[in-house]
């Protein structure tokens, strides 16, 4: 089935710049399901790509497998026009260059909130821990939760931790930050403060792959938002095209229910 394509207004011509992420017939398969199926998405430097679909469509495993957390049965993906599909590639390197924040914020309950923001750039990356405390309390000022540094997570509202989550995931300075589901687990009142902090990434031109259920997160980061359905785009283009006009009756479909359920 061909995909439906609108160019977003304004938008740099196909080719004028190398994408960061480019995902081309990207298939997954658990058992006798084709989750993705022959997936293809170019994601360009600065842009926010939005992923919507059914439950099921596949849109956390894309992130997975962009992530590397799972490997494709084909295709290829590319970051920066490097192979990270490639077998030979080492999943850590290409990791300290994505970013990835889950819905359950997955903080270490343990561990004070420097203490996580810190934990991967120390452990992992060797950075010595005055150089990435600083690192971490100019983002945990940035986004108003210096005051936090000292405190555990659950002193922490679920959206607090959930910021905690987003900047422990911006320490290593990614090139693309994939978000799934970010603000599903949160009580109505804390999502704004979670999507305020993507509005003000996206502001600063960070690279974003998002997967969720919310419309309105959607319409209101989003430059591109990519419908999907059995394992590929089946509809993409500006949120006011595919959220406002969609062309496809799967689409009008998924977004009747949804307005129906009092989520659009
Ligand atoms: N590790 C796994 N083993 C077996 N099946 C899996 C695994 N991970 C995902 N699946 C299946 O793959 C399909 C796609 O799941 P995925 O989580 O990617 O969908 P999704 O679009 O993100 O859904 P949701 O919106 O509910 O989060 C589902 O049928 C799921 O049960």
């Amino acid at each position: 089935m061909s995909t439906v394509r609108r160019e977003p207004a304004g938008q740099a011509a196909a080719g004028a710049d190398a994408p960061v992420l480019s995902c081309a017939g990207v298939r997954k398969r658990f058992g006798s399901t084709e989750v993705l199926a022959g997936f293809d998405l170019d994601v360009a430097e600065h842009e926010v790509v939005v992923l919507i679909g059914a439950s099921g469509s596949g849109k956390s495993t894309l992130l997975r497998c962009v992530n590397l957390l799972e490997d494709v049965d084909d295709g290829t993906i590319h970051l920066d026009g490097e192979h990270i599909t490639d077998p030979r590639i080492n999943p850590d390197r290409v990791r300290q260059r994505i970013g990835l924040v889950f819905q359950s914020y997955n903080l270490f309950p343990h561990l004070s909130v420097l203490d996580n923001v810190t934990l991967a750039p120390r452990r992992v990356h060797r950075v010595v821990r005055a150089q990435a405390e600083e690192r971490a309390m100019a983002w945990l000022s940035r986004v108003g939760l210096a005051d936090k540094a000292r405190e555990y997570p659950d002193r922490l509202s679920g959206g607090q931790q959930q910021r905690v989550a987003i900047v422990r995931a911006l320490v290593n300075s990614p090139r693309l930050l994939l978000l799934d589901e970010v603000t599903s687990a949160l009580d109505p009142e804390l999502v704004g403060e979670v999507l305020t902090m993507v509005r003000d990434l996206k502001s600063d031109g960070m690279t974003m792959l998002l997967a969720t259920h919310e419309m309105g997160f959607a319409k209101q980061v989003a430059d591109r938002v990519c419908f999907l359905s059995e394992g590929r785009i089946l509809e993409q283009g500006t949120p006011a095209e595919v959220l406002g006009d969609p062309q496809q009756p799967r689409t009008r479909q998924f977004l009747q229910r949804i307005i129906e359920s009092g989520r659009l």
